[in-house]
């Protein structure tokens, strides 16, 4: 017999947003390229590759997210240890929120979210560029 679920998605998003502040493409794209203001890109970088990237955005796969925002992890990233407003967004704006909320619990104080992800970025004609893979040395 299948599982049941007691709380699904749409309630674990709904709760979410209640924690991390969601903003409509056009006020993402106020905000794009504006001094202080850092893009977080959740999505897989299978993702990317298929459907392009926010110019300038930090690519940081939703896995990682706590391990990386955490000064106290092994895998901390310094872009997380920095004074921004971190506007993250995914594919459609779910796995955002529920990221969004992660980060705000663990303190970090600056956090936005994109209604709709990188699907309504483009829709509202938000910068894009293809994905360029980077060379390691
Ligand atoms: O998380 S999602 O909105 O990209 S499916």
């Amino acid at each position: 017999m299948a599982p049941v679920i007691k709380k699904g998605i749409k309630a674990l998003v709904d709760e979410a947003n209640q924690v991390v502040r969601e903003i409509t493409v056009a006020e993402a794209i106020t905000l794009y390229g504006k001094e202080g203001v850092q893009f977080i890109d959740l999505r897989d970088i299978r993702e990317l590759q298929r459907d392009g990237v926010i110019p300038g955005a930090y690519h940081c796969p939703r896995g990682m997210l706590e391990f990386w925002v955490d000064p106290d992890s092994p895998y901390a990233k310094k872009m997380f240890q920095q004074d921004l407003t971190f506007v993250l967004f995914c594919g459609g704006g779910l796995r955002s929120a529920l990221a969004g909320r992660a980060v705000v619990e663990m303190g970090l104080p600056d956090v936005l979210h994109i209604r709709g992800g990188f699907a309504g970025w483009r829709k509202g004609e938000g910068v894009i560029a293809e994905y360029i893979e980077k060379a390691h040395a």
